[in-house]
């Protein structure tokens, strides 16, 4: 799944093997100008066969014209595409290549030759090693510049759109990563359209409910940080209030948060694509962590798999995790040090604890820990009930979940609660949620009112209409949206989610929603052959965007607006082509930072039929086009 390149190793912090803002000229070993090779190196035959202008082992100086999606530099030698974990765009480096493939290669940045402005130094002291994390070292505006312009490139480029410059921008285009269109798409770095990219394959990695094993950034992400979704469904869901709520329901009063650009929208002057909405404090954002046990030297420990191995490296604090969950795992292994449980082996399917789970909530500040281990008796269990009680303050709900498979899946099928309740309770906005152990929540709740705040403000719900909510998951967002709607159906995939919509609607007395289990591309048809005539349709698909047959379903009911919630700019774009072809009209993509220092992108998209709006145009209601 994903790219083993994508380890910046030291060289993210531009320290391996060079300085911070070295001179010009100061490259060491390396020679020639901008993409020049050096000539030390012996070229190995294949790269003669396949007349490449670099072999493996080079030493390049390179000139980063842009980051790719993994959060790499995408370098040019000779024309030839460069992937450099760690190097910025703007900068310039000098580089070992590692590895070479017909279209483009990876290296190994040596030495910083000039710096860019937004490189800073990485806070985390592992960042290097654990991989979570892969824009820790550019600057956080800049991070989200960066996102902003992932999105326009993809509509521009895939979705083939036009997208208005924002105001002092020359194009979209040549705007931010400095890299042209045509730049990134060097190699099989189009995201997640078909191409066999590493990382990118169109399927949720950032979704996935396995505990991984170890090497990728992925992978940490899981251990400590991701592994949202449904655990062990297969088919996970995925996972500052500039906007909380608000509701517009004439767009051309739309307030645009951030905006350099005036609220009327054209869509002959192109896709308004606002900066990205972030955070103020990126950092602890995280409500839930996921920690892989092990043993080393006879010692529990519990953190993160090292780079390309299946070792456990053990940790202390993780900066994008709220204070609580490293608190409580901190808490956990000493009481596990105490008691002396042992860690489970993968290799050899020994040892008890496999991971430690603990999720807080933002809201309420009620704390949960769930024991993952693979047998089903827990020695001592009344002792590891008290000393979780006495020594986490706040924890409501202590479980152990009993996997016995050997396999990289957190969860096992058997829940059981040690002492509690079942679940704790969070609120996004003003809508309850019962968080389970094992039940799909996202991780970011500040991000999640403001990405659900544009989906409510873009649906331009009055009380009247009728909403479908595709991919609904926990029904997250048909709740928010039903307190403004008549009526909400969502649609979800994985049973469990469903169940757990229909509990949180009677949680919150939302009479106006109904859940259904099934493929949103299955159910739908069904439900316009039974007459549903939605005004709005909201879809928030997992990474591979929507299936076909949904497209043309919208298409067929022809609802007011769309409302697309995308994690990934590519099928966005994909599927905003095939709307667009169908007679709707992209107005606005706004990208919402939901991971800061990652290199996940999420957008939100509002589409106007294009027959509905120039009636309102007529009526000189709604000025949009
Ligand atoms: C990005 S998540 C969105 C979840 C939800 N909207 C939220 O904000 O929490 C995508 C969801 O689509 C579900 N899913 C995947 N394929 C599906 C399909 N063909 N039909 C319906 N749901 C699907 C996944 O299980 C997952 O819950």
């Amino acid at each position: 799944m994903k790219n083993n390149h994508n380890r910046g190793g030291a060289a993210r912090n531009g320290s391996q093997g060079g300085k911070r803002n070295s001179a010009p000229g100061s490259a060491g070993h390396a020679r020639g100008g901008s993409g020049s090779r050096g000539r030390g190196g012996s070229r190995p035959a294949a790269a003669e066969i396949t007349g490449l202008p670099v072999a493996k082992n080079d030493e390049v100086t390179l000139d980063i014209i842009g980051m790719n999606h993994d959060g790499e530099g995408v370098g040019r030698a000779d024309g030839y595409t460069l992937f450099v974990p760690g190097a910025l765009p703007g900068e310039k480096i000098t580089a070992k290549v590692l590895k070479t493939k017909k279209q483009y290669g990876y290296a190994k940045m040596q030495m910083l030759v000039e710096s860019s402005p937004a490189r800073v130094e990485a806070p985390c002291e592992i960042y290097d090693r654990c991989g979570g994390c892969q824009i820790q070292h550019m600057d956080y505006a800049a991070q989200l510049e960066w996102k902003r312009q992932q999105v326009a490139d993809s509509l521009q480029r895939i979705g083939k759109l036009n997208v208005r410059p924002l105001e002092g921008e020359a194009s979209a285009a040549s705007a931010g990563t400095k890299a042209s269109a045509k730049t990134l798409e060097a190699g099989a770095h189009a995201a997640g359209l078909g191409e066999n990219v590493p990382g990118r394959d169109g399927v949720s990695d950032k979704y996935e409910a396995t505990a991984r094993t170890g090497g990728t950034a992925q992978e940490s992400a899981t251990a400590f940080g991701g592994g949202e979704g449904y655990e062990n469904s297969g088919a996970a869901p995925d996972g500052e209030t500039a906007v909380s709520g608000a509701s517009s329901t004439n767009l051309g009063d739309a307030p645009f948060v951030g905006g350099t650009v005036g609220a009327e929208v054209s869509a002959s002057e192109g896709i308004l694509v606002p900066p990205t909405l972030g955070m103020s404090e990126p950092w602890r954002y995280r409500n839930k962590a996921q920690v892989p046990m092990g043993q080393e030297n006879g010692r529990l420990i519990g953190g993160f798999y090292a780079r390309g191995s299946h070792r456990i490296v053990d940790m202390e604090t993780c900066i994008i995790q709220h204070e609580a969950n490293d608190e409580m795992v901190e808490t956990v292994k000493a009481i596990g040090r105490e008691l002396g449980i042992s860690a489970y082996d993968e290799e050899t399917g020994r040892g008890l604890l496999r991971h430690v789970v603990v999720k807080v909530a933002f809201a309420t500040g009620e704390k949960m820990v769930v024991l993952v281990t693979s047998g089903d008796r827990l020695p001592r269990v009344d002792d590891w009930v008290e000393e979780i009680r006495s020594r986490v303050p706040g924890v409501k709900s202590i479980c152990q979940n009993v996997n016995t498979r050997q396999t990289n899946v957190i969860f096992g099928d058997v829940t059981r609660v040690l002492w509690g309740d079942e679940v704790i309770h969070d609120y996004i906005g003003e809508v309850k949620f019962a968080i389970s152990a094992r039940s799909f929540y996202q991780v970011n709740p500040a991000q999640t009112e403001v990405l659900y705040g544009k989906t409510l403000e873009y649906a331009g719900l009055t009380g009247s209409e009728t909403v479908i909510d595709a991919y609904c998951g926990i029904g997250t967002i048909s709740l928010f949206l039903a307190q403004k709607a008549k009526r909400v159906y969502g649609v979800e995939i994985v049973k469990e989610a469903i169940e757990d919509a229909r509990k949180n609607a009677k949680l919150n007395g939302i009479e106006n929603a109904e859940f259904e289990v099934g493929a949103s591309e299955d159910v739908i048809p069904r439900w316009k052959a039974q007459g549903i005539t939605p005004d709005v349709i909201v879809v928030d698909p997992p990474r591979k965007g929507c299936d076909p047959r949904l497209l043309e379903t919208i298409l067929e009911m022809k609802p007011e607006r769309v409302v697309y919630v995308s994690c990934n700019p590519a099928t966005l774009a994909r599927d905003l082509r095939v709307l667009e072809d169908g007679g709707f009209k992209t107005v606005k993509v706004q990208p919402v930072d939901m991971f800061p220092q990652t290199v996940h992108v999420e957008a939100v998209a509002l589409l106007l039929r294009e027959s509905f709006n120039m009636v309102r145009n007529q009526k000189n209601k709604y000025p949009l086009f």
